[in-house]
């Protein structure tokens, strides 16, 4: 199979409209590309060097690298023994006006539980940064193991699933729990389980498999026909960003990421570039921008929101009025979900930010820490309600 086409032009980002002026705080991180979709200079000033003929100018024009240095939280400092994000007191301002759009999940845990009385809550739970906290090497980006019993808890009380960026078999390795439901490449590869035949008569990508633990299961692959273009384009990504210092390349089945996090910003541009130029040979390709990151994935219209959605008829909890799904997030593939909840009038996204950022979510955590204590909430007033003869 001919798996690309020298003639066409990647689709690039997807910028978000964000409005920066809605509660006046300047400081608001965008989640898109400021050169694409603003004036320059709203969020970043980024210095306009002599362009170098016929190269990095491609991606300057594309907001690429716009979107690159707004993509993660700036590291203010970092403490001695962990080496997360955490804000500086001049952000603090800020983010208190933050949270009256987006208030803390924590402070209205009575409110979130008073809406979910008589109803089923179903858990939805992204990885990087929402379970783990965000670390300069991905493949060392494990959750604590307080963190793995408040998940495993949180799972026996409520049905819960990983929706990750990363390939289903990794996030799985990082989570190692048997009792949730996991969805990998942002939702394009999902073991669900089997409740009737309707996946398989509803989607041609749907088929019967069996999980670690020998159990039936479904497997919904969307993007099942890319497998060899995405291996394909991680060789060659591997290939041309190895002689960039820092540069990292995963293979996650249905998409592949390129980090930069720990590459000298003076080489982004070039980062940037090589993706830009790879992806030009790949019309059926496109470029998200996640965390210190570029996502190369499929056009299809398939995304961590189509995956809750599927997730929530597979659990038999679709378009039902008594359900209600909580969605944790941190990214900007994590819109998505929020976007599905807040449309479909149906639950909760709740949005993992130490800054200020427009988002689609209802409320906010501020880390994984809080993550946790929102978990163990939830249990704790699932247990109550069990006590008083509720369920
Ligand atoms: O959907 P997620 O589970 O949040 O996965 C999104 C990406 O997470 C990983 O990268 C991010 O976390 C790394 C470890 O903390 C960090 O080093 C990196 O800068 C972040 O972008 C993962 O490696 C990516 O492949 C996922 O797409």
């Amino acid at each position: 199979m001919d798996l690309k086409s020298k003639h066409a032009a990647p689709v690039l980002t997807d910028p978000v409209p964000v409005s920066k002026s809605r509660l006046g705080i300047s400081s608001l991180l965008s989640y898109s590309s400021p050169g694409a979709a603003f004036p320059s200079g709203l969020y970043l000033t980024i210095p306009r060097k002599k362009p170098v003929p016929g190269k990095l100018d491609d991606v300057r024009a594309a907001g690429w690298l716009d979107a690159m240095k707004a993509s993660s939280p700036p590291r203010k400092k970092l403490t001695k023994d962990f080496n997360i994000e955490i804000t500086s007191e001049d952000n603090d301002v800020a983010y208190s006006s933050w949270m009256i759009k987006y208030p803390s999940a924590l402070t209205s845990f009575e409110n979130i539980m008073n809406y979910a009385k008589g109803k089923r809550i179903a858990l939805f739970l992204d990885y990087d940064g929402t379970l783990s906290p965000i670390v300069d090497d991905p493949d060392r980006a494990f959750m604590s193991n307080a963190m793995r019993i408040a998940v495993r808890d949180a799972a026996e009380y409520f049905p819960t699933a990983i929706i990750s960026g990363r390939s289903r078999d990794m996030v799985y390795e990082f989570v190692g729990l048997t009792e949730l439901y996991y969805a990998g490449s942002h939702g394009m590869d999902i073991m669900g389980p089997v409740r009737d035949l309707a996946c398989a008569d509803d989607h041609p990508n749907c088929i019967r498999s069996t999980d670690k633990q020998g159990k039936e299961v479904n497997l919904f692959q969307p993007a099942s026909e890319f497998l060899p273009m995405i291996d394909e384009v991680f060789r060659t990504l591997v290939e041309n960003t190895k002689g960039i210092k820092g540069t990292k390349v995963e293979n996650h089945k249905f998409c592949a990421s390129v980090h930069y996090r720990n590459v000298d910003e003076k080489n982004w541009p070039a980062v940037a570039q090589c993706v830009h130029d790879v992806l030009k040979d790949y019309p059926r390709l496109r470029l998200t921008h996640g965390r210190k990151v570029l996502e190369v994935r499929p056009v299809i219209d398939w995304d961590k929101g189509k995956a809750v959605e599927f997730l929530l008829e597979s659990l038999g909890l679709g378009n039902s009025e008594d359900v209600l799904p909580i969605y944790v997030g941190d990214d900007r593939t994590d819109e998505d979900a929020f976007k599905v909840l807040r449309e479909g009038q149906r639950g909760y996204g709740i949005l993992v930010s130490s800054v200020p950022k427009e988002s689609n979510a209802f409320y906010s955590l501020r880390d994984p820490s809080e993550v946790m204590d929102f978990l163990k909430l939830l249990v704790e007033w699932k247990k109550s309600k069990k006590g008083k003869g509720a369920l």
